[in-house]
């Protein structure tokens, strides 16, 4: 298990802010730390990693510490491997090599490049690489050393819809392959539903709510069948009702309220937009 029990105090956007967080999570469990940005997910990471030290607390992972008033782990010691949205990949080796680096196991890099289909370029460089391709070496290569824990923060918010869900596959069938505990930061609710089986939701510093993917997001009260949050752009009165115009996932929606209904709404409130089950349509737009 992990356990994460640290303050640090942080300078937000805002001014400082104190994070202070304790979670745990169980060994190879996939879990999501979701949130808005500046919440302090990437420093939650880096503590881990030992890139960043807390100010108190402590980090424990199978009983062993990382982290308290007396013990500092250096970050090689940690056994941990990283994914980041940047590919920091080596520009002047090629692709087997650059997983060789991190281990000199070629049966492993082999395999690895079999699981991420990069058969066959092996000895491509990194620069004829499209962007799906680096991150895919970039993951084999964070998964070389066969780390306990892997972090992954924010690792294909670079990359296209269709890439993005083909690295997911890949993410999957490395943890049920090796079976590491993963930590993932996404803004993206689809990814960390497909992904994680626990989410946990930081706001200025402090985990305000755990759960799975479901618990988290559905927001279901009452016979609601889907709810999503959205923000009002604007409220337009229209003879007796009021349309308000509500951006949801970065599409427009109209939804038609009564005088009382719009009665407290405002332009830039954050708002969820609900439904019962009757005369909702789903329509496939694209096979994938
Ligand atoms: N070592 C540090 N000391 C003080 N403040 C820091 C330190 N590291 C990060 N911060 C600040 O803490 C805040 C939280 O940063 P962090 O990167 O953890 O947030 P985040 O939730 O990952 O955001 P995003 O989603 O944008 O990546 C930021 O305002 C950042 O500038």
């Amino acid at each position: 298990m992990i356990e994460i029990s640290c303050k640090k105090e942080l300078n937000g956007a805002n001014g400082k802010f104190l994070l202070d967080v304790n979670l745990n999570i169980q060994k190879g469990e996939f879990v999501a730390l979701y949130g808005k940005s500046g919440s302090g997910k990437t420093t939650i990471l880096r503590m881990l990693a030992g890139f960043e030290t807390p100010d108190s607390g402590f980090i424990k992972v199978g009983g062993r510490t990382f982290f308290d008033g007396d013990i500092n782990l250096a970050a090689q010691k940690r056994n941990i491997g990283f994914l980041f949205q940047d590919y920091a990949l080596f520009d002047n080796m090629n692709v087997v090599k650059n997983l060789l680096f991190a281990k000199n196991d070629h049966a492993l890099a082999s395999k690895l490049l079999e699981i991420c289909e990069l058969k066959g370029l092996e000895n491509a460089s990194i620069s004829s690489l499209s962007g799906g391709q680096k991150q895919r070496v970039a993951l084999a290569r964070a998964v070389m050393r066969e780390p306990e824990i892997l972090l992954l923060d924010e690792p294909l918010s670079a990359l296209d819809n269709d890439m993005r869900v083909k690295l997911q596959d890949y993410l999957l069938k490395f943890h049920e392959e090796f079976g590491m505990s993963v930590v993932l930061v996404s803004h993206d609710v689809g990814e960390i539903y497909k992904l994680c089986s626990k989410v946990f939701v930081l706001e200025k510093g402090k985990i305000i709510s755990s759960g799975s993917s479901a618990e988290i997001f559905l927001r279901q009260s009452g016979s609601q069948k889907f709810a999503f949050s959205g923000k009002v752009l604007d409220i337009k009165r229209q003879d007796a009702i009021f349309v308000v115009l509500v951006l949801v996932a970065g599409q427009l929606c109209e939804v038609v309220l009564s005088d009382a209904e719009a009665l407290n709404l405002k332009v830039a409130d954050e708002v969820i937009v609900s439904a019962k089950a009757f005369g909702i349509n789903l329509k496939k737009v694209k096979d994938v």
